[in-house]
């Protein structure tokens, strides 16, 4: 993201809340389709959700995981190529070495690979007769969704100089309407950036039931586009100078107290 921040100081953002089948055909079909019309209506970069090819559930991690580079991601290449925009992949279910990841894969407009992201926290919880769900059952590894719960991730990232967090994710009935928008706000007002989601859109008959409502926030905590329930694509203008008015009127960067505390990140081997 920040080659693009460097180029330029506003551009627009396209969330595509794709509707995510059991074929994954389909949701590679549909997704290309879905970033060529967000191209023609001006995007610059253009995000997807969570799992876009494959339904969000650890029975089908197995069954719809790819190698990188394959399938999926070679359509995403060619996508982002075609329409000359950075193209934020979602994810996909990863295998690599008889593992399980969970992966976002970005592209430039030149269809280049910038990154590959790999889920950090797992998203393993039990609310006691809402929802179990135990990724770690069968991913393993690394990042999406359920980082936005860990703030120290975000502001290690906007310590680095990011000024827009994007979030591909699948929050569910139980916990969305409590916390998929208040965290968001709360990221971007914790580090004074810009923060969007994109999440498959809902299907009340799937096994998981996705919120929906991707969404994108502004670092003054405002959300600026929300989507509804359905597929659809959101769009949102990012502005730079704007999130440096914000930092000017509110200056924490600068009473930052580092000589008291500080979030530090470890380096550890390939993940
Ligand atoms: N796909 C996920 O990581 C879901 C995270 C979630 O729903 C949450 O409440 O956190």
């Amino acid at each position: 993201m920040s080659t693009l921040a460097k180029a330029m100081s506003k551009f627009r953002l396209a969330v595509v809340q794709l509707q995510v089948g059991g074929v994954k055909a389909d949701n590679l079909s549909r997704a290309k389709r879905l970033v060529k019309e967000a191209a023609g209506r001006g995007s610059n970069l253009v995000m997807l959700p969570e799992c876009f090819n494959s339904p969000y559930g650890t029975s089908f991690f197995s069954q719809y995981a790819e190698r990188i580079p394959g399938e999926s991601t070679e359509l995403l290449s060619e996508a982002a190529r075609e329409n000359q925009v950075y193209l934020v992949g979602g994810s996909i279910p990863e295998e690599d070495g008889g593992k399980l990841y969970n992966s976002c894969i970005v592209f430039g407009p030149d269809g280049k690979l910038i990154l590959k992201h790999r889920k950090i926290h797992l998203f393993d919880i039990d609310v006691p007769g809402k929802i179990r769900f135990q990724e770690s059952e069968t991913l393993m590894g690394v990042g999406i969704c359920y980082d936005i719960r860990f703030a120290e991730l975000a502001q290690l990232y906007s310590r680095q100089g990011c000024q827009l967090l994007v979030y591909p994710g699948a929050f569910n009935m139980t916990t969305g309407p409590a916390h998929w928008e208040l965290l968001q706000r709360a990221r971007a007002v914790d580090n004074q950036l810009y923060v969007a989601t994109a999440s498959p859109a809902r299907d009340e008959s799937s096994p998981y039931v996705a919120w929906g409502h991707s969404t994108v926030v502004n670092p003054w905590g405002e959300v600026i586009s929300k989507a509804g329930t359905e597929e659809e694509v959101i769009y949102a203008d990012i502005d730079l100078q704007y999130l440096a008015d914000v930092r000017q009127q509110i200056p924490i960067t600068a009473q930052r107290r580092n000589d008291l505390y500080s979030v530090t990140s470890v380096q550890r081997g390939n993940s």
